[in-house]
């Protein structure tokens, strides 16, 4: 029998942890069917952690399975009050164990504990608490009078078993926004984490135990995209799937969808999104949101500014300040230990995506040659993990690759417009529409952005804060339906039509 446990010594918090490194399948660790393991690496030092069990597509359909029979014979039978008691449930123990749960996400992800981490576990706890309240309260139909001896009535029904396969960049905050809604809205679950991010999620697991949920509601499967995403993607008896990653995957998942069982597809895929900056803005305010906007969590975030449009009259001003924030802000010299109260810029997940963004950074300063600014000496010499230091090209033509591609790092492009109308095609000029920013001091400018621009989320005067109660989503390859608010419910509801003729 593997080991399904190992202790983790966290000397910078004095904290050790009792990891679980098995399969969760009907609220209990096991082994994969065929003992294959997954190594995971501390991204701020290269060096690996542990290894876990990596799920087979035996263990999937015993994960499905387990899922199916919960959902008949006991969660499709709890009330939804009872749903609502559970994630209460929940969320104290979340509470009462952030530290450890945030703690893991800078071991396993390098997220900065004191800043990334813990404030990724304060939006777990608002969610979880939006979700537990809402348990009761999105599930209801409507009626709809058709004649004095007709009339028809909604049913809001959950699908059954739900599939979601999470990234890497929020590991357990991805995996709480679709969650606990699913769980609100009454579904069984099984959750694929990313490969190199799965030790929070495992330990995530003990409280589900812990907060009272039946065997088998929430099954936990890690392994690989290839493998256990893929075989979810097509599981003929997995009723929804909710994927965040690439728009890459999120095709291959619409597409396994199609050819097994037309499963329902929440998609939230990449982005390139646009922050405006127009001449009647406050520009000190639009050069600390534009910074925060792509250089936290080292720019993985999908919803990154990742490119910038300044009006032409205050461009070379805008740059020399973007620059010293960048600077003053969001340096990555000096400290390489994301437990580290000074560390702001941690490593990005892995030498893959180091690797990537290197090449992005290669081709703009060599190929494209483009204007480059780095907050300090790249490659970080000092530094053992994978450390980018916030770079930004500026002056970049609308047709560059690092303009169009999504480089999901600490990387920006800058570039000018002209007026309102010059600025909206540029922004619109992309296939992504994920989210977008705009800084005015003009309130029409705002309210025509907002209605001109093709993105599922805009920021008007701010950048990237998102709130768990505002749906949040895609238009274009972005992705497909909402997540958060009311709408992180309804997406894992379907709507039953009842006919009624009384005479
Ligand atoms: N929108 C977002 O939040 C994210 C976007 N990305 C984008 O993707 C790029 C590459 O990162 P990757 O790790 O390769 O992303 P990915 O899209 O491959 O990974 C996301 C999740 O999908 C799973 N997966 C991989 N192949 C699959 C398949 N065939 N079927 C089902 N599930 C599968 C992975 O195991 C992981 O859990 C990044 O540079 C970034 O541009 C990556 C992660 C998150
Ligand atoms: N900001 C959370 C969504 C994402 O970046 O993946």
């Amino acid at each position: 029998m593997p080991n399904l446990y190992t202790d983790l010594e966290i000397p910078q918090l004095k904290i050790s942890v009792r990891q679980p490194l098995g399969l969760f399948i009907n609220n209990e660790f096991c082994p994969s069917s065929d003992g294959k393991t997954i190594e995971t690496v501390n991204p701020s030092t290269g060096e690996v952690i542990t290894s876990f069990q990596a799920a087979s597509e035996k263990d999937v359909d015993k994960a499905v399975k387990a899922a199916r029979d919960a959902f008949e014979n006991v969660w499709s039978k709890t009330s939804a009050e009872q749903r609502g008691i559970y994630l209460s449930n929940l969320l104290k123990l979340i509470e009462e164990e952030q530290e450890t749960l945030a703690a893991l996400e800078t071991l396993d992800a390098g997220k900065p504990f004191h800043s990334n981490a813990m404030g990724d576990l304060a939006q777990i706890m608002q969610l979880t608490r939006y979700f537990a309240g809402s348990a009761d309260k999105y599930n209801k139909g409507d009626t709809i009078p058709l004649s004095s001896e007709k009339f028809a009535y909604t049913l809001k029904v959950p699908f059954g078993v739900v599939a979601q396969i999470i990234p890497w960049n929020y590991p357990l905050a991805m995996a709480c926004w679709k969650l606990q809604g699913a769980l609100a809205a009454g579904n069984t679950l099984v959750i694929k984490p990313a490969e190199n991010t799965s030790l929070s999620l495992l330990y995530f697991a003990t409280l589900i135990k812990k907060a009272g949920f039946p065997a088998g509601v929430v099954n936990i499967l890690p392994g690989y995209g290839m493998l256990v995403g893929k075989s979810l993607a097509s599981h003929m008896d997995v009723d929804k799937i909710s994927f965040t990653g690439s728009t890459k995957v999120g095709g291959f998942v619409l597409e396994a969808s199609g050819q097994s069982n037309l499963k329902d597809v929440t998609l939230e895929c990449g982005g390139k999104s646009p922050a405006l900056v127009f001449e009647d803005a406050d520009l000190d305010k639009a050069v600390d949101w534009i910074a925060a906007g792509i250089f936290y969590n080292s720019g993985q975030n999908c919803t990154a500014n990742s490119r910038v449009y300044v009006q032409s009259s205050i461009y070379d001003k805008f740059v020399e300040k973007f620059k010293e924030i960048a600077k003053k802000d969001w340096d990555v010299s000096g400290n390489f230990d994301p437990f580290d109260e000074k560390c702001l810029v941690g490593p990005v997940i892995s030498s893959t995506q180091y690797d990537r963004i290197k090449e992005f950074i290669e081709l703009g300063k060599k190929e494209e040659k483009l204007s480059m600014f780095q907050t300090s000496e790249f490659p970080v010499e000092q530094a053992k993990g994978y450390f980018i230091p916030p770079t930004i090209f500026t002056d970049v033509p609308q047709s560059s690759r690092l303009l169009q591609e999504e480089i999901f790092g600490p990387v920006v492009v800058v570039s000018k417009f002209e007026n309102y109308d010059d600025a909206m095609k540029l922004a619109n000029d992309t296939c992504y529409g994920l989210a977008s920013a705009i800084f005015t001091g003009d309130v029409k400018k705002a309210h025509m952005f907002a209605r001109d621009i093709k993105a599922g989320t805009v920021w008007v005067n701010s950048s990237n804060d998102e709130d768990v109660t505002v749906p949040f989503g895609g238009f274009k390859m972005s992705g497909i339906g909402r997540e958060l608010g009311q709408s992180g419910v309804d997406t894992y509801l379907q709507t039953k039509a009842v006919h009624v003729n009384l005479k």
